[in-house]
């Protein structure tokens, strides 16, 4: 239904996105995984229309989007990074104002601000100011703009970032049902593995403007199948047991976290006893151990050699 095509975006001095092929079916609900700086906004940028590309394509059911952006704009509800909304109206106003810049009008543009008022799970505080919102909230009716007409497709960029933990449950729970109970195609970009791996049939990681790696996630994950991983939980954090478990012969990655640390070791290699052993003679307390099966993080890891959230 939708697909970019060698898509690339070049600046000056860096390539923002670098061949960037992905497809969507409808009814899916695909995921664009990346650190910061990936390219994953420049990559919704250019498929919306809003970004001319250096090279490539976004194709709409085979024809060229780049030739006639409006085959897409229709169709495409977009829910930027930066919250697009006035201050100084209601939330309704707001929703009033970008409808008719969709050309919705009257009974229609009510009836349709009621609905996405309800999705998003605003109606009951929809006469008050949007500079009265929490983050949260107004990245809610942020959503609502880019449902008003309707659209086929919706991409959302990194919609739960900076917000408090209610409001992100309820977007994820939203868009769960956009795509589970509505049927809408999703493109959800995120740098939170948890979130695509919840939301998300299908997953592309990127990287350096590049994607490394595409696949469900069980597929993803299927990289590391001859590996597993070990979580260490720690009543603080242990720089020396870092160090040491670093030079021990048979861990193939040592990843720090705050107040743990985790391990990716061949399958069935059988480390505790020489994780104890260690962490005994440096007199560290160790609060869990546990054996994991890799998540996605680790193979952004593997592929990358460095963390998610770097
Ligand atoms: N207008 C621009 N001029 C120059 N470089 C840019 C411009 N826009 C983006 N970039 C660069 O392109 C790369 C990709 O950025 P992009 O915003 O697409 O990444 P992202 O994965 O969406 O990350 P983030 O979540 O931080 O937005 C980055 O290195 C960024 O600095």
């Amino acid at each position: 239904m939708l697909e970019t095509v060698d898509l690339r975006k070049v600046y000056k001095r860096n390539i923002a996105a670098d061949d960037v092929n992905l497809y969507l079916d409808k009814g899916e609900s695909v995921g664009l995984l990346g650190p910061n700086g990936a390219g994953k906004s420049t990559t919704i940028s250019m498929i919306s229309t809003l970004l001319k590309p250096t090279a490539g394509e976004v194709k709409w059911h085979g024809e060229s989007v780049i030739k006639n952006p409006s085959l897409i704009r229709n169709v495409l509800g977009v829910v930027p990074q930066e919250i697009a909304l006035y201050e100084e109206l209601t939330a309704r106003e707001n929703l009033k104002f970008f409808g008719k810049i969709y050309g919705i009008k009257g009974k229609q543009l009510d009836q349709k601000i009621d609905e996405v008022l309800e999705i998003v799970g605003l109606k009951e505080r929809q006469k008050e100011l949007v500079k009265t919102y929490s983050g949260g909230m107004k990245r809610r009716i942020n959503i609502a703009v880019a449902l008003l007409h309707e659209p086929e497709i919706i991409m959302m960029d990194e919609p739960t970032v900076g917000i408090d933990p209610q409001s992100r449950h309820y977007i994820l729970e939203m868009v769960r049902k956009l795509n589970e109970e509505k049927g809408m195609t999703v493109l959800y970009t995120s740098h939170y593995m948890e979130e695509v791996e919840k939301l998300c049939d299908r997953i592309y990681i990127m990287d350096y403007g590049k994607v490394i790696a595409t696949g469900t996630k069980d597929e993803l994950t299927s990289i590391l199948s001859s590996e597993e991983a070990i979580l260490i939980e720690l009543d603080r954090d242990e720089p020396e047991l870092v160090e040491q478990l670093k030079s021990v012969e048979g861990i193939l990655q040592v990843i720090e976290r705050e107040k743990a640390i985790k391990l990716i070791v061949p399958k069935g290699s059988r480390m505790l006893g020489t994780i104890f052993q260690i962490a005994e003679q440096l007199e560290t307390q160790i609060s869990s151990i546990n054996v994991q099966v890799p998540t996605l993080e680790d193979v952004f890891l593997h592929l990358t050699g460095r963390n998610l959230r770097d």
